[in-house]
Parts: structure tokens; sequence; C-alpha cells
């Protein structure tokens, strides 16, 4: 029964209601968010726990003028359901469909686009600032959630905003998650807010709304800073130059509706406490929300049952098992995250090896930098990284890494298209990004058996290394135990042909070789985009009429220009065909079709072959 929610198709519907209706559509809304995205998929336990805030954020304020802006995004599906998108909430993350995420071509409501974490901050300030020179008298608020605010982009913002006359709100939704429990100083700080020693029970809001009459906002903090041993809640965001107001339960609706209210009648940067769980609602998501944080279908009475459904490894496991083994064998390796654990494939380290093991934080930056100075004292860091979330630490990679020779092994995961998640999350730019960085190697494993030789390999070398592999699995190929370090810079011959010589770059060997077969082309898997073998590059030049090349990077700068940059250097001309993402980005969708789409599957690249060939 969703008779409230079939009232609302927008906000102003929303607004039209009475107040005391609002913990029903609350209810109806959360309802309808267990049935839609137990049926789709997609991110799940942030959205049950964003239900009353997102309600409450639209009855207050008066969207799409004022800016809503979320961080991360995975927590917007409430916001979709209310924003006129309830009917097309089944196609969550599908083709052509919705997009798990804010996107500004979707909606009005969308104020900004994001995947990436910790960016509302700044954008709300960027609104803000905007509102006032164009004379609008518009409100920003930006919601962002505790594991966001641990990266560094965050605390810029607020260091910026704080110092600002500007109508701005940042809403910190705690739920005292990451995607994995939190980790960090401020987590702890955060947390000693919330625990029963310091604080009982949510704080009286309306009493500290006179914070914002100075003399006695100055009056009540000395006297509290020197109660010497009193934890101030909130003071490290006064002390950024907020107006601090919280903890409040942000389940709570009522209440959130009061303080909204009181706060737009503010002026100045204010911050509020907002304390939310994970999975609200939904008793197996409160229960687990680290497996509730994202979920392919499942059914609401019995739960995810946890099986991937694919019998083969996903290079994730490949290299999550090779980690275990190789800190077995080499005392000095430590393994670095960025606040991904289990999408990077940690847990299994993390549980054997807890005094290697380093969570950073959601802190890309951070993370490499970090792994710069382990690696100068002879620690040798392993970071785990998503393709997409290292380009948020390209100057670390680069000056505080590469331009000093360390040896740091990046393993890259999420290379390539990753599907449902869509442009944000898609590694399409690492060979481009990475190729150009003195003393950077960059691995491309065919396979997943590859993939753990090349890991192996790049630990061995000494100097960055990168090895780059894909969401999912491969071609389920058998996996050796035994470790071989593969020759450096060197690729291999896979097929024998004439006419065309296929260079495929990483785990589109598969595509490579169908194509092969049916043109009787030869296929070579490539292996190392960086350093490039040259001479198998010359070889295959000279002893072939079409020079393929196959990648799942942006053709701009990809594998394919170093093949050609090779070509050149070496004073050879032959035909080029190069293949692999286009200059433009990838819409969300399964991630196989997308490929087939950009023309990367076999019949593709067959396809492109022949045409080429006329
Ligand atoms: C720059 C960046 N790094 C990592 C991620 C992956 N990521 C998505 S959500 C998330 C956890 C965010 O925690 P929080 O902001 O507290 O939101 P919650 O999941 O608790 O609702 C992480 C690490 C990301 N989206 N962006
Ligand atoms: C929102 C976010 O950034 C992550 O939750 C991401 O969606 C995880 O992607 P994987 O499912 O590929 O680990
Ligand atoms: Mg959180």
């Amino acid at each position: 029964m969703t008779t409230l929610l079939d009232q609302i198709n927008l906000p102003a519907d929303l607004r039209a209601l009475d107040r005391e209706d609002l913990p029903q559509v609350a209810g109806e809304l959360r309802q309808f968010l267990l049935d839609s995205i137990s049926t789709t998929g997609g991110h799940f336990a942030s959205n049950l726990g964003a239900v009353e805030l997102t309600i409450a954020l639209h009855y207050v304020f008066n969207t799409p003028y004022d800016r809503i802006v979320w961080d991360v995004g995975h927590q917007s599906y409430p916001h979709k359901v209310l924003t006129g998108r309830r009917e097309r909430m089944s196609t969550m993350r599908k083709q052509n469909g919705l997009a798990g995420f804010p996107k500004r071509e979707e909606s009005e409501y969308d104020t900004f686009g994001v995947g990436h974490s910790s960016t509302s901050i700044g954008a709300a300030l960027g609104f803000a600032e905007a509102a006032k020179l164009q004379g609008e008298d518009r409100k920003a608020i930006a919601i962002i959630g505790d594991g966001s605010m641990t990266a560094g982009m965050a605390f810029e913002a607020l260091n910026n905003a704080g110092d600002r006359d500007v109508d701005l709100l940042v809403i910190l939704n705690d739920n005292e998650m990451s995607i994995s429990p939190n980790v960090g100083a401020l987590n702890n700080y955060l947390a000693k807010m919330l625990s029963g020693k310091f604080y009982n029970g949510f704080r009286n809001v309306s009493g500290r709304m006179l914070d914002k009459v100075p003399p006695l906002r100055e009056l009540a903090k000395r006297s509290e800073e020197q109660l010497k041993g009193l934890f101030t809640p909130g003071l490290l965001f006064e002390e950024f130059g907020f107006n601090y107001i919280g903890p409040i339960d942000g389940h709570d609706i009522d209440t959130l509706v009061t303080t909204l209210s009181n706060i737009k009648k503010l002026s100045g940067p204010q911050f509020l406490h907002v304390v939310t769980k994970k999975g609200q609602g939904y008793k197996l998501a409160v229960a687990d929300p680290v497996k509730y944080h994202a979920v392919t279908p499942f059914t609401p009475e019995n739960g995810m049952t946890g099986k991937s459904g694919s019998s083969k490894p996903s290079f994730t496991q490949v290299f999550g098992d090779w980690l275990c083994d190789m800190a077995a064998k080499d005392e000095r390796l430590v393994g670095i995250t960025p606040a991904m654990r289990e999408g990077s494939g940690l847990v299994k380290f993390a549980e054997q090896y807890p005094t290697r093991y380093f969570d950073v934080g959601i802190a890309e930056q951070h993370a490499v930098t970090f792994a710069g100075g382990m690696a100068c004292e002879g620690v040798k860091p392993v970071v785990a990284i998503y393709s997409t979330f290292l380009q948020r630490a390209y100057d670390q990679l680069v000056h505080d890494v590469a331009l000093q020779n360390l040896p740091v092994v990046f393993a890259i995961d999420r290379a390539g298209l990753v599907g449902a998640d869509g442009p944000t999350h898609a590694g399409s730019f690492d060979y481009s990004f990475l190729r150009c960085i003195p003393n950077m190697a960059i691995l491309a494993p065919g396979d997943e058996n590859e993939c753990r030789q090349m890991l192996y390999t790049a630990f061995l070398h000494d100097g960055p290394t990168a090895v780059r592999y894909p969401r999912g699995s491969g071609i389920g190929a058998t996996v050796q135990e035994e470790m071989t370090a593969l020759p450096w810079g060197k690729g291999e011959i896979r097929r024998k042909g004439s006419k065309v010589a296929i260079l495929s770059f990483g785990t589109r060997l598969g595509a490579a070789l169908h194509a092969g077969e049916a043109l009787d082309a030869t296929v070579a898997n490539m292996r190392f985009v960086k350093p490039l073998d040259d001479a198998l590059v010359a070889e295959l030049a000279a002893s072939h009429d079409l020079i393929v090349t196959v990648e799942d990077n942006a053709i701009m700068g990809g594998a394919g220009s170093a093949v050609l940059e090779s070509l050149s250097a070496q004073g050879i001309t032959v035909q080029t065909l190069l293949l692999g993402l286009p200059d433009s980005y990838v819409e969300h969708g399964e991630q196989n079709q997308l490929l087939a789409d950009c023309g990367l599957d076999g019949a593709g690249v067959e396809a492109a072959i022949r045409k080429k060939l006329g």
C-alpha cells in the first residue's frame, strides 16, 4: 500500500501534505525501495538509511530552487523516487535506464553529478557563492556521510567554507560506517560524540539555535572549554567556522523537519550532525551493512544468499589470494586500501595479516603518498585501488612515487568498463594517464593466471608498477599456485596467421583470439603496455600488412597510441587500426553489452578488421 506515495510525483506534492503524514510517507517509501532495489539490485543499505532525511529535506527546502548536493550519490534513490522518477526505478542502472547516482542530464533536482566521494561540500559551496554573486537567496545543502568526510577534499572545502559568509548547510549523515566500518581519528571523534560516556540521547537542538547569538555562543564555548575533560560535541566543526547543531536522530522525521526549518532561517555556514543507521527498516541489512551496501537481486524474505553465481574466480579474488600468498613469502609486504577492503579483495589479507593491513579511509591521495613513505624504508607496499579512484591521486603518483622511482605495486582493479556504476566508476583512462609517467611500468594480464604471475613479476621489480585488471571474471583460466616471473617487457604470440596482426592488451585477449580465428590473423598478447615490446611490434609490422591494437582503455593515448609511437620511433610504416573505448563517456549498463556496443567483443573486433580490409 502506497497511498500517500502515490500522491507524490514531485517535491511540491510532498510539501502539500500535512506534517503528520510524513512518517507514513517514510514507511511507504522504505517499503517501495526494498521492493524495488531487491528486484533491480544496486546500492541498498545507505538508501534505506536516508529515507527520513530525504523526505525532510524536500519538505522543508524549496527544491529545485534550493540546491541539494548528495555526496557519492549512492544514497540518492529516495531522492529519485520523490523527484519524478518513481516509475523508472525498475530501470535502475540498466542500459538507458536511471543512473545509480545523481546526474544533471536526468533531472533538474540532480544539481551535481557525482559517484566519487567527498565532493559535496566543495560543490555546494560553489552553488552558495554563485547564488551570492547572482543575487539569489537560495540555500545550498551538502549531505555527506561519515566515510566520505574522511577525504582531504571534504576538509579542503570545509576550510574554505567556514571562512565565508555564505548560506551553506553541511549535513553529516553519520551512520558509523563507510562500506566497511569507518576508520581513523575523525571516526573516533564522531564515535566519542555519540558514545554513552559523553552523551545521553540526542541533543536539544532548539537550545543550540541560540548559539547564533554571538555573545552567548562565545560565552558558552569558553565555559565549555574551561571544563576540562568535558567533551564538547561539534567543537571541531565550530572551530572550522560552522555553527554546529546536533547530533539529532536522522530517523525521527519530526525532529528533522523542525531542525531544518529552524536552520533555514539562519545565515552563514551551518553544520547539522544527523545520526542514522545503514539499512534502517530491514533487519538483515542493519545486522550486516557491509553485505547490504550494494546488492544483486534478492528476495526480501530470504535476504542475500551471498553467492556470486559464477564458478570462476574474479580477478579481485585472484589478487586477494596472491596477496596472502606473497605476504607469506615476503614479510616486507604490506597491503593498503583507501576504504575498499571488500571490493578490492582484501578481506582475507586483513584477517590473516592485521598488522600489515592498512585501511586509510577514503583518502586515495594519502594512500599513495603513504605507500611512498613506506617504500623509502624498505617496506614493500601493494596499493589495492580501483582505476577510477586512482585518478584522484595523480599528483601523488607522479611526484611522491614515480619521480623517486619507489617500488610500489598498484593493483588496479575495475579497469575498463565496470557496467552498472557507469561512467563515474569506469576505469577507462589508466593506460593513458600512467603511460606518460617516467619510471612507471604497466602490466595488463590477458587472463586470471597471468594476473597472478604479473603481480608477482611487478612485486619483484625495483620501481613503481601497475597491474590492471577488470571487474568480474575472465575466461576462467586455471590459476597456478606456483609463481613465475614473466620476461620483463616482453609480449607473446598466441596465434600465428598471416596479413593481419592483432596486438591485444589486457583481457580483450579473448575477443582478439576470436577475430584471429575468424580472419586467420596473428594474435599477440602484449602483456606490457610499458615498457612496450618494441621488438615484437617491429617484427609483426615487418611480416604483416595490417597492425590492429585492441584494448579496453580510451583510444586516446592508450596502448594503441603506444604502438603508433613505437612504429614512428623505429621508422616503420605500416597500416594500422586502433580499437578501444571511444572518446566519449560510456553510460551504465551490463558490462559485456557495453563492451560489445564499443565494438570490443569478438564479433566487433572481427567486423572492424573486415571493414578496414574492405
Ligand atoms: C573517491 C572515492 N573513493 C571510494 C569510493 C567508494 N565508496 C563509495 S561509498 C563509500 C562509503 C561511503 O561512506 P559514507 O560516506 O559514510 O556513506 P554510507 O555508505 O555510510 O552511506 C565508498 C568508500 C568512492 N565512491 N569515491
Ligand atoms: C558507490 C561506490 O563507489 C561503490 O559502492 C561502488 O559502487 C562499488 O563498486 P563495485 O561493486 O565494483 O565494488
Ligand atoms: Mg557512513
